[in-house]
């Protein structure tokens, strides 16, 4: 058998093969010989996922979420009659990028080199590149003695390592100025004035894993590996002022500098903090106590770390290092991702946690009809203004677009916009990138704010990783209570042979939950509450928890990244106790554009160093030009490409869709208008009064003062009574603030201004820390009792909840009813292998093939995966045995 899985593996990799020689040779073929340029836009990245220079404009339906070529010059269907791979043609041959050629991501490069590094983002390259490096690793883990595959995986820890001498050294910069003949370690250890012996060790481990070559003996060169790392900075400027080598560039040298330096080192102490018996000192016990804390013997939360003196050079990358990350999303999912068309004239998007408006900003330009409010932490939503004041004033002068800092963590407040008399029910949430952050109890609370403030046709909007289980998900149904679009059971269809996940192709996302769980989230997160990326399941249970029913997945081709549509129900009794009362709520702030004009100020840390404008994950780039101008896809892809033409009227065909159960009329003024405060983390004065899910990742040394005009008469009030009894660097309060005069009674956004100077408390003792997380922690065990209590249908008499009906029980399955679609896409597929065999019973041999190379076509639109039996069997116009199914290419050829 494991012959035959191997030989299966091996021809999976055939045909994905196959499949990307064909988009490039389509490609070569479609090009006008005698026009030097190419279809294909340059990348900023070769990591970024393909964009085409230009726009789209056919109207084919069954194309919708290919890239857009202009007319003619789009890849078509593979043609063998233009010849085959390997067949030698009078033509520029577009070739894939060699692994020894760096492709740079600041210089200029040939139209032919151009092209092939974009199509290497092609989504059907994507997809088929997956398919061989899931297969590539799972042929690699069978055949590679075991004991070599355990030294790799516990000797890994030189690569990260070696990574960041590169990095870190500027022998990128160094090797690119060398060019392709390379540089010798002598002239290297010159430069670097690091001992040759040592260089050309480190060098060549990396050479060994393709992330440089060594060109002949102690001569070393970039590949196209190395080469995205380059800062495009001459590497004497980077020796002299290393601090800026991250300002403007794609951020991904960033990125390897914060993974190779604190997160590696974080990563090293993960048992010493998870497995008990082997933690040493007593606090590695106190589950609030995190990986990094150890590494770093500091008990001091991640960004507060950052935010000391000696870490300014780590708080400078931090930003960069995320934009970096960006490359792990096909950019510009989001508008395939929910049918935005279908949204009426003037509806309300209210980006929350919206960082600078990034996607706001690509939604905003590409749907016109569409009005748009970005919700973040005060700074940064001052950053965002900032920002779209320089590449898009009109967007905020025509009132399209504002921005509104506002905790999450407090109840969303009535907005007023532009020339709407009465506060506007928006029509979509949207949360990118917010519920991998926080653990189960505070998502639950961000959501229940956004569920009482939704009126009955409001949708949530979720973009995040949904991560899938390295193995079949059973009972995924039973889970889900009922079918749900994208709900799978595996990536790779029945009987592939490939790892349910994809494996090796898709661990990014694994990288990611871990990394987010060592450092990042520290104490409050991961190791206790359980903050990480989730899977479906764990999605589709937590939103209930808040009253929202998830109702559509939709993902990218070859992304994990998925963006997760939900609809509001009933909102389980026990989650409103974690609701605050209406006292201790943020006020109303309307969202004119105006407001932008009177901001003035900046926000400073208090420790003058530093400012921290990004935190995790925030995208500190807007999107470009190219991409906001992309005319708008008319439809979205699901999950995965064979579920197209499934969407049908699922979307909240079994959700209760219910009416808010509240209205803020507790939220106004004396004078009945609605009051303003923005949550900042001043250090106050000691209340016994505890708010538990208050953001805890807030910089606890950045202060907002919001100050109005001499004749301003509107005066949000600051609620003492919710600052929370954490320890004094931890507390958060309400600050009091004084609103701008407005025009038409319009409640603006105010200014923010620059704090003056805070005096930090002086660090919290160990036991001051201990006894405020203990404190913590119990309170969270009752919720999270409470919480599941709620899911059985229990209700606790002894639980503050307010008298709601409890939840209706959800749907389960009959025991009769048929298997949802997703479940049997494998059987789908040979049905409909069957189906084309039959029907082509009898044909002519020639109608055979080229029928079974369309109906292969049709196939691979709907099936990224396990293509090397079908290929095969519709090629050979029979079944075969796996071991014959490679000679058969061959001969087909
Ligand atoms: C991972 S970023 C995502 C940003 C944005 N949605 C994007 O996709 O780029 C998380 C965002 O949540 C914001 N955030 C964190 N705590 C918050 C809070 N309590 N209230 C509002 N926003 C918060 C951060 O400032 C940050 O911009």
């Amino acid at each position: 058998m494991t012959f035959a899985a191997l030989r299966s593996l091996h021809a999976l990799i055939g045909d994905a093969l196959d499949d990307i020689e064909r988009i490039y040779q389509d490609a070569s073929f479609d090009r006008p010989a005698s026009t030097p340029s190419t279809p294909y836009a340059v990348l900023t990245s070769p990591c970024t996922p393909y964009r085409p220079r230009h726009g789209r404009n056919d109207e084919d339906e069954d194309d919708f979420d290919r890239p857009y070529f202009p007319t003619g010059q789009a890849p078509k269907t593979p043609s063998r009659s233009r010849g085959g791979p390997g067949v030698s043609v009078d033509l520029h041959m577009l070739d894939f990028p060699a692994l020894d050629t760096p492709y740079y991501p600041t210089e200029s490069h040939s139209p032919e080199a151009d092209a092939a590094e974009s199509l290497a983002s092609h989504p059907d390259v994507i997809a088929a590149s997956n398919r061989i490096v899931a297969a590539c690793g799972q042929i690699s883990a069978t055949i590679h003695r075991p004991f070599l595959t355990l030294c790799d995986a516990a000797m890994g820890y030189h690569l990260p390592a070696c990574l960041r001498f590169l990095e870190a050294s500027h022998t990128v910069e160094l090797l690119r100025t060398a060019g392709p003949d390379g540089m010798h370690i002598r002239d290297l250890s010159r430069h670097l004035g690091v001992d040759e012996g040592k260089l050309s060790h480190i060098l060549r481990l990396l050479a060994t894993h393709h992330i440089t070559r060594e060109v002949r003996p102690n001569v070393f060169a970039n590949t196209r590996i190395s080469a995205i790392i380059d800062s495009g900075r001459a590497p004497e400027d980077l020796m002299c002022s290393p601090q800026n080598k991250y300002e403007t560039t794609n951020g991904i040298a960033a990125f390897i500098n914060l993974c190779t330096d604190e997160l590696f080192k974080s990563s090293a102490y993960l048992v010493d903090c998870y497995l008990p018996s082997l933690s040493s000192k007593k606090e590695d016990q106190n589950p609030m106590h995190a990986p990094f804390n150890v590494a770093f013997n500091t008990s001091i939360p991640y960004f507060e770390w950052l935010e000391q003196p000696e870490n300014e050079a780590r708080l400078r990358r931090f930003g960069p290092a995320m934009t970096g990350t960006s490359a792990w999303e096909v950019p510009g999912a989001i508008v395939s991702a929910f049918p935005w068309l279908d949204l009426p004239t003037g509806a309300l998007v209210v980006d929350v946690g919206g960082g600078i408006g990034s996607t706001s900003m690509l939604l905003a330009h590409t749907f016109p009809h569409l009005r748009f409010v970005i919700q973040d932490r005060p700074q940064v939503a001052e950053h965002g203004v900032n920002a779209w004041r320089e590449r898009c004033p009109e967007m905020l002068d025509s009132g399209r677009a504002a921005f509104l800092g506002h905790d999450f963590f407090l109840p969303q407040p009535p907005l007023l916009l532009t020339g709407t008399p009465k506060p506007v029910t928006p029509s979509i949430y949207l949360m990118r990138v917010i519920t991998h952050d926080w653990p189960d109890e505070f998502v639950t609370k961000i959501l229940l704010n956004l569920r009482m403030a939704a009126g009955p046709d409001t949708k949530l909007l979720l973009a995040d990783h949904v991560l899938p289980l390295a193995c079949v998900d059973e009972d995924v149904e039973d889970a889900l209570r009922d079918p749900l679009p994208g709900a799978i059971r595996s990536l790779v269809p029945e009987g592939s042979p490939l790892l349910p996940n994809l494996g090796k192709a898709n661990a990014n996302a694994y990288w990611m939950d871990l990394t987010v769980c060592i450092s990042l989230h520290l104490k409050w997160m991961r190791a206790t509450f359980n903050a990480q990326e989730r899977t479906l399941r764990e999605m589709a249970a937590l939103t209930l928890m808040a009253g929202w029913k998830i109702v559509d997945v939709a993902h990218a081709e070859g992304s994990l990244f998925g963006h997760m549509t939900a609809v509001p129900v009933e909102i389980p009794s026990a989650s409103l106790a974690l609701l605050d009362p209406p006292h201790a709520t943020a006020g109303v702030c309307a969202t004119d554009h105006t407001c932008t004009r009177t901001r003035s100020g900046s926000v400073t840390s208090a420790s003058g160093t530093v400012r921290m404008d990004s935190t995790f994950g925030t995208l500190s780039s807007l999107p470009t030009e190219e991409a906001i101008r992309k005319p708008a896809r008319k439809d979205r892809r699901p999950l995965i490409p064979w579920w197209r033409g499934r969407k049908d009227s699922q979307t909240s065909k079994n959700a209760t869709v219910v009416t808010p159960e509240r209205n803020y009329d507790g939220v106004k003024d004396q004078k009945g208008r609605p009051k303003l405060a923005i949550v900042t983390t001043s250090p106050v004065a000691e209340t016994n009064q505890r708010v538990p899910f208050r953001s805890p990742t807030l910089p606890t040394s950045s202060m907002v003062h919001i100050p109005a005009p001499p004749d301003s008469d509107r005066t949000a009030v600051s609620s003492p009574e919710t600052t929370p009894d954490f320890s004094k660097a931890e507390r958060h309060s309400l600050t009091q603030v004084r609103l701008p005069p407005s025009p038409q009674g319009v409640m603006l956004l105010p200014a923010l201004e620059p704090a003056p100077p805070v005096k930090l408390r002086s660090q919290p003792s160990r036991n001051g820390l201990r006894k405020k997380a203990s404190q913590v922690f119990e309170f969270s065990k009752a919720s999270v009792a409470s919480l599941r209590s709620a899911a059985m249908g229990v209700t606790s008499p002894s639980s503050p909840v307010p008298p709601v009906p409890p939840v209706p029980p959800l749907p389960s399955l009959p025991p009769s009813s048929p298997r949802p679609p997703t479940m049997t896409h494998g059987a789908e597929m040979s049905r409909e292998i069957t189906r084309h065999h039959s029907s082509e019973e009898g044909g002519s041999a020639g109608g055979l093939a080229s029928s079974a190379l369309k109906s292969l076509k049709k196939m691979r639109s709907r099936s990224q995966l396990g293509l090397s039996t079908a290929a095969v069997e519709m090629r050979s116009g029979r079944s075969m045995p796996v071991d014959e199914r490679s000679n058969t290419i061959r001969n087909d050829e």
